[in-house]
């Protein structure tokens, strides 16, 4: 199943720099070992924001729930999810 996900982040103005460096590490590397697996298909910046514009595919919405829950950065970030579908039109899926 494809879900296209935006994620907004928003971190906090007096975040400890070390515990920052360490968060944008860590969520990194998880989001690469997604990429690599294929779950994490694509990962787009939106221009001028600090957020992304993801595609996933899963095996269904729990498994994407629990990728996304596990987020290292999950506690900063406002997410919103849609599920998508085959266009009748589109030359290729
Ligand atoms: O910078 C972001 O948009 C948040 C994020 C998601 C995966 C990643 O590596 O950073």
């Amino acid at each position: 199943m494809l879900f296209a996900v935006r994620m907004d982040v928003v971190l906090p103005l007096d975040l400890d720099p070390g515990l920052r460096d360490e968060l944008l590490a860590t969520e990194k590397a998880y989001s690469q070992k997604l990429q690599r697996e294929g779950k994490w298909l694509h990962l787009w910046r939106v221009v001028g924001e600090y957020s992304n514009l993801s595609v996933f595919d899963v095996s269904d919405n729990g498994e994407l729930h629990d990728l996304l829950w596990n987020l290292p950065l999950f506690k900063y970030m406002s997410v919103s999810v849609t599920p998508l579908a085959q266009h009748p039109s589109a030359l290729a899926g």
